[in-house]
This record gives structure tokens, sequence and C-alpha cells, in this order.
């Protein structure tokens, strides 16, 4: 690794998503104007209420006209049917100006996302999740990668952290994270051996202790301890569980920070790279769909 990056009370090096998200704001807000700010939209789809889900679609609006793009956004009740969820999305679809729809999951109770995600074509995906997206990411073509695991992987490479010949094991198996995770540490040119660990898992300490690198993304508060981390590891929390002391992850990480050799803070580590990621696939959408140059 790579050293003079900020370091945590336990000398464990800080990969800091808050900053890198930031430096991908700043990148694309100056390309996109010396390109003489192209109309590049980001629409977003929330339907109902839920309050988080309400919070990272409003991030994800600012950062988006933050880095000089166009945001639509479309919010639909709880109360709508299945087929005005379909509707919505199939209008964007349809809309040459919009380059990038999301969206945001989990629907409410009730509705199922699957036909709703397979009305978008891979060039609009930009949160990398429909069926054609994954497939193409396990085929090895080129399409939209999901923005949480991509968010890791560009963390890792910005603060010089290891992959290729390393272990990695990654803790949950969800489609939003685990398994897209799975694959791209291990795609030709990463190189990491992975293991995929989850709730049935046994030996579960001794299984994450043989992991240079750790994501947790299982959703358990505070389940990696240092018992789970061998000495010098990277660990990169994905998981978010809300309790009345605020926002909490799946790492301990007063006790994780003294043991490993590189960690994500939570606030502000794969969050924040989430919508990093997200204006990065967007920007690649509108290059794909002709409305930015090809060779910018
Ligand atoms: N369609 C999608 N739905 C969901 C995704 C997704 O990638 N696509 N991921 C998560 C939620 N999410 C984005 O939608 C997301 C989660 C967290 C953050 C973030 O920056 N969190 C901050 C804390 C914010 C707070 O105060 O609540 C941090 O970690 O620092 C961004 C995006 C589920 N749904």
């Amino acid at each position: 690794m790579t050293d003079s990056f900020e370091r945590t009370a336990g000398g464990a090096i800080l990969l800091d998503g808050n900053r890198l998200r930031d430096e991908i704001v700043a990148q694309i807000r100056d390309d996109l104007e010396g390109l003489g700010s192209p109309n590049v939209c980001l629409a977003t789809v929330l339907v109902g209420g839920d309050k988080p889900s309400r919070i990272y679609v409003r991030m994800k609006q600012r950062k988006a006209e933050e880095a000089g793009m166009r945001s639509r956004h479309v919010e639909i009740p709880e109360t709508a049917s299945q087929a005005d969820v379909e509707a919505a999305v199939q209008e964007l679809v349809d809309d040459p100006d919009v380059h990038g729809i999301l969206v945001q999951l989990p629907l409410p109770d009730g509705f199922d996302p699957e036909p709703v995600l397979a009305l978008i074509p891979p060039e609009k995906d930009v949160d990398g999740l429909t069926e054609r997206s994954m497939g193409r990411l396990i085929r090895g073509l080129p399409g939209h990668v999901p923005c949480t695991p991509l968010g890791v992987m560009r963390l890792m490479e910005r603060y010089g952290v290891e992959t290729a010949g390393k272990r990695a094991v990654v803790v949950g198996r969800s489609t939003l994270v685990g398994l897209p995770q799975l694959l791209l540490l291990g795609r030709k040119g990463v190189d990491a051996t992975v293991t995929l660990a989850h709730s049935r898992t046994p030996d579960m300490i001794e299984v994450c202790r043989e992991a240079d690198i750790l994501v947790a993304a299982a959703g358990q508060a505070r389940m990696i301890t240092a018992d789970h981390v061998k000495p010098g590891a990277a660990v990169l929390d994905v998981g978010v569980s809300r309790s009345e002391a605020g926002i909490v992850g799946d790492v301990d990480f007063d006790a994780v920070q003294a043991v490993a050799g590189a960690i994500t803070p939570m606030p502000g580590g794969t969050g924040p790279m989430t919508i990093g990621c997200l204006l990065e696939n967007t920007v690649a959408a509108a290059r794909m769909l002709g409305a930015i140059p090809a060779s910018a």
C-alpha cells in the first residue's frame, strides 16, 4: 500500500469515500464543462415514502447537479399500482433526453421490482442491477456495473490496496452488493481469490481471518470484530443498520481499526462511493447514447 494517507488512531489507512466521491464529482464537472456542458440527465424514481430512500435519492440528485448534470425526479405514491410504476419508468426509457434511470430500492411491499427493472435498457441502467447488466458482468461484456461494489473497487484502487494474488472474503450474498462484489474481485486483472461467506457459513471468524481483503455486506450491525480480521487486512464496510444512536455498519470500527491495515469509516466510506460511481455510470451512459463524443 502507498503511504501518506490519513490514518486511524490504530494506524490503519482511512479509506475516505467522501473525499474520493468529491474528487469524482469535481472531475466530472470539469470534463462536462470542457465539452461545452452537454445535456447529461439522471432520472430517479422513488416509490412510496421510505425515509432513508428519500434521503438517498436527494443525495443522488444533489451530487448529479454539483457534477454539472441535469436530474429528473419522478415520485410515485405507495397507493399507485404496479402498472403506474411501470408506465412511469417506460416514459423515461422512451425519453431521448434521459440518459440514466435509477429506481430506488427496495420498492414498498406489494410491488414487484423485476418487471420494473426489466424495462430499463442496458445503456440507461446506470445502477447495473437489471438482469441484462448482471448477465453482462458475468459474461465479461461491457456494461454498467452495480455502484456499491464498484465503489469498493475504486476505493481500493485509489488507496493502493493490492488485489492480485490476495485472498478476499465477501460476507453477504445480496444481488445489490455481495454477488457482484464476488465477480469484481475475481475478475481478470483484479485477480483476487474470493470466498463468499453468509449467514449459514460455519466458522465465520476463521473464514474472515483468512482475508487480506474483507468486504462486510451482511447488514448485521458490528458483526465484524477484531477477532475476524487478519492483522494488516483491508476492511470495507458496506452494511448499514440504523439505530437510535445513528448509522451503524457491519464492522466494529473502533476495535477493527487497531488491527486492520486499511478501513472504511461508516458513515463516509462506501456509501458516498455508491453515488460517485452512479455519476460515473451516468456519464458513460450519455456517451453510449451519443450525448457525449465517444472519444471524450
Ligand atoms: N437503486 C438502488 N437502490 C439502493 C442502492 C443502490 O445502489 N441502488 N443502494 C442502497 C442505498 N444507497 C443508494 O441508493 C445509498 C446508501 C448510502 C449512501 C450514503 O452515502 N450514506 C452515507 C450516510 C447517509 C446518511 O446520513 O443516511 C454514508 O455512508 O456516509 C448512499 C447511497 C440501497 N438502495
